[in-house]
């Protein structure tokens, strides 16, 4: 559906580009021509996944190894990319998530995903915005969220917390980084099956029904999340700043895509607490 080289010239930066989300938006964006640096917290993960998009594709892809949650790492990895060339493109796209009655959850479950998922994704802006902007180089940053930012979403509370924060940021920053060529823009998916999200949210025992309960009847389709990013970070969605595209076949209008969790019982909460520490 797109020109062949509409990203060409572009290097971008998708933070978790090694799996899931991360990695088909990769794809399709080497296919349109951009330029690739994926990094996350596993190095085999991230070099498999870039050598086979460079085997496939022929495309310049390169993996660095970072832990978002730090901010020391991700300011040694930007300054990393940046000696070779600066970035046109950040994907804020890792973050981590996964289903638990809240009153049982400890701080530290708590902090297990704000870090990635509020903090990660604020440095990495932090780092590659101070950048572009000492430079006077323009800009774009594209975060995936989710629709509890608009719905929030029982028994995924402190990823609901971090993503509503992120569509804040997006919304903020249009303002205050537009003037300097900098557009932040986000998308909200609905369910886009990986095994990173089937993981941590669909435990033995749960049928959500994703499919049956999305009013197009099936789930998201990896290729139709990469088009929508491809388009929202290329100059020709150049006016287009500060906004969230929700990508869910209108599944939100529905329901939070949680509700089926209100019918488990205390017994079932405990079977799957005690599944985990089992693990
Ligand atoms: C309509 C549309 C439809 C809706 C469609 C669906 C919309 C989905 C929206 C969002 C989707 C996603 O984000 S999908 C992305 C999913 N991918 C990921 O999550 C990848 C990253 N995940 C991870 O790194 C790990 O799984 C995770 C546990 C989160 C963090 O790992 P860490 O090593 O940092 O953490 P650990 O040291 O293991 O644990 C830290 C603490 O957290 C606790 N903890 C760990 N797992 C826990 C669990 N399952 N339940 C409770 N507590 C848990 C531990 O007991 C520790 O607390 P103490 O015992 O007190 O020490
Ligand atoms: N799939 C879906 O249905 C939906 C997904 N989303 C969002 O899409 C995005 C991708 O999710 P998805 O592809 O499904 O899941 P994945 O689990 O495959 O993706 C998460 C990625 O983030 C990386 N990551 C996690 N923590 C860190 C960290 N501390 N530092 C660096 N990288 C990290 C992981 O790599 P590693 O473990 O090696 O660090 C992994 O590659 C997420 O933002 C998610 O919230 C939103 C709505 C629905």
């Amino acid at each position: 559906m797109f020109e062949k080289g509409l990203l060409a010239g572009k290097r971008i930066l998708i933070t978790g580009g090694g799996s899931g989300l991360g990695a088909a938006m990769g794809r399709r964006f080497v296919e349109l021509g951009a330029e690739l640096v994926i990094c996350g917290r596993r190095l085999e993960l991230l070099e498999d996944t870039a050598e086979k998009l460079r085997s496939d594709l022929g495309g310049k892809v390169s993996a660095v190894q970072c832990d978002i949650r730090d901010g020391a790492d991700v300011d040694a990895m930007m300054d990393a990319i940046w000696r070779e060339a600066p970035i046109d493109v950040l994907i804020n796209n890792a973050a981590a998530t996964f289903i638990a009655q809240t009153e049982h959850l400890s701080f530290r479950a708590a902090d297990a995903i704000l870090a990635p998922t509020l903090h990660g994704t604020m440095y990495c802006t932090l780092a590659a915005g101070s950048r572009w902007i000492e430079a006077r180089r323009k800009g774009v940053v594209l975060s995936i969220l989710s629709t509890s930012t608009i719905t929030g979403r029982a028994f995924t509370v402190p990823s609901a917390m971090a993503k509503s924060a992120v569509l804040a940021m997006t919304k903020s920053l249009a303002v205050e980084w537009g003037p300097k060529g900098i557009r932040t823009v986000a998308i909200a998916p609905g369910a886009f099956p990986t095994a990173g999200a089937s993981g941590q949210l669909r435990p033995e025992g749960r049928d959500e029904n994703w499919a049956s309960r999305n009013p197009l009847g099936r789930p998201g389709e990896h290729r139709e999340l990469a088009d929508l990013a491809s388009f929202l970070i290329s100059d020709s969605a150049g006016y287009i700043n500060g906004e969230m595209v929700v990508q869910d076949g209108g599944a939100h209008l529905r329901s939070s895509g949680a509700e089926d969790l209100l019918q488990w019982t205390d017994a079932q909460w405990e079977k799957q607490r005690a599944a985990r520490a089992r693990s």
